[in-house]
């Protein structure tokens, strides 16, 4: 049998330290934010300060649940086709996931090292600005978004659930939830999306037209493919081809995170007085902002 890859180990013994968590007990605080206790530590978010980034770094930074593995499976294959050679994840690929030797351990591994997070803007090492790594950030509509986080929580059989979408809902507009309020993640990020060095892409669009995104992402990281290439990479990252594969690539939660991939599922969940709500608190946090326009919230969110 193949040997289990970093990225299936960390989420097999994260899944394993789920087992015994209760949701009471899920969530610790680091500087004003929650994160699961079994997937991150307070001596891992010290160490993250002497992270010494490339400036060749790729860093894929999305909310939970807005495609980060989607964008990393994209990266990775546009890696592959310029280098001929398969990227391997030598940790698991999440910044600030794991215990707090993997800075160090991370000083070895050959560029381009590709590295995601969920970490607010403000939050992100400061090497990474100042080493002028790229860093590629995909944003997703708010409802489906917590739609896809409510049902990881409930569907993967280890992971704590809610007793309700509806308690789950009102957790979510807390922002007492992993990695914190999504909406504070987008109004820290409002401001950044056209810095230089920075990319802005939309699950949404992802989904309408993935090849002329990826070639979009491509040409963002300086990666020169041919038409066939591209083409080749987009086959290989529908959905449908993704949750395929997913056992293999992502172990036993692989077909938990590749649930739907759809566009409008919250409309299955969202009661009216939720849908007002969370209108509101858009209307209120990133109407009228650079972001707010390039979400498509009216689109994706409303009728
Ligand atoms: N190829 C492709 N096409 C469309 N949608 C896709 C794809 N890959 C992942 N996904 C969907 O992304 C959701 C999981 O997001 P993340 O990977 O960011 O999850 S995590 O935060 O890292 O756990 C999750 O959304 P839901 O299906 O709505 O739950 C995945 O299905």
């Amino acid at each position: 049998m193949a040997e289990k890859s970093k990225f299936i180990e960390f989420v097999d013994e994260a899944l394993e330290k789920s087992q015994e968590t209760a949701l009471s007990s899920l969530f610790f605080t680091y500087q004003g934010i929650p994160y699961p206790v079994t997937m991150c530590t307070f001596e891992t978010f010290q160490a993250l300060d002497t992270f010494e980034a490339r400036g060749d770094d790729i860093v894929l930074a999305s909310y939970p649940k807005c495609g980060s593995n989607w964008i990393l499976h994209i990266v990775s294959e546009l890696v592959f086709a310029v280098s001929k050679k398969k990227y391997e994840y030598p940790e698991f690929p999440v910044l600030e996931c794991g215990d707090s030797e993997k800075y160090q351990r991370m000083k070895k591994f050959p560029s381009p090292r590709i590295l995601t997070t969920h970490l607010h803007y403000d939050k992100l090492p400061g090497s990474i600005f100042k080493n002028k790594a790229k860093i590629l950030v995909i944003f997703r509509n708010p409802k489906d978004t917590a739609v896809s986080f409510f049902h990881f929580h409930n569907d993967v059989p280890d992971i704590p659930s809610y007793s309700s979408w509806d308690e789950f809902f009102g957790e979510f507009m807390k922002g007492q939830v992993s990695w914190g309020s999504y909406f504070d993640f987008a109004i820290n990020w409002n401001k950044h999306l056209d810095d230089d060095n920075v990319k802005f892409i939309l699950y949404e669009d992802l989904k309408e037209n993935l090849t002329a995104e990826i070639k979009q992402i491509a040409e963002f990281f300086g990666f020169s493919l041919t038409e066939e290439q591209i083409g080749t990479i987009s086959a290989k990252s529908t959905f449908q081809a993704m949750r395929a594969k997913s056992q293999d690539t992502h172990g036993a939660v692989g077909p938990f995170l590749f649930r739907k991939g759809e566009v409008g599922d919250w409309k299955n969940l969202f009661s009216e007085t939720q849908n007002q709500e969370m209108d509101e608190k858009f209307k209120k946090s990133l109407a009228g902002t650079s972001l707010g326009a390039k979400l498509k919230y009216e689109s994706y969110c409303q009728g």
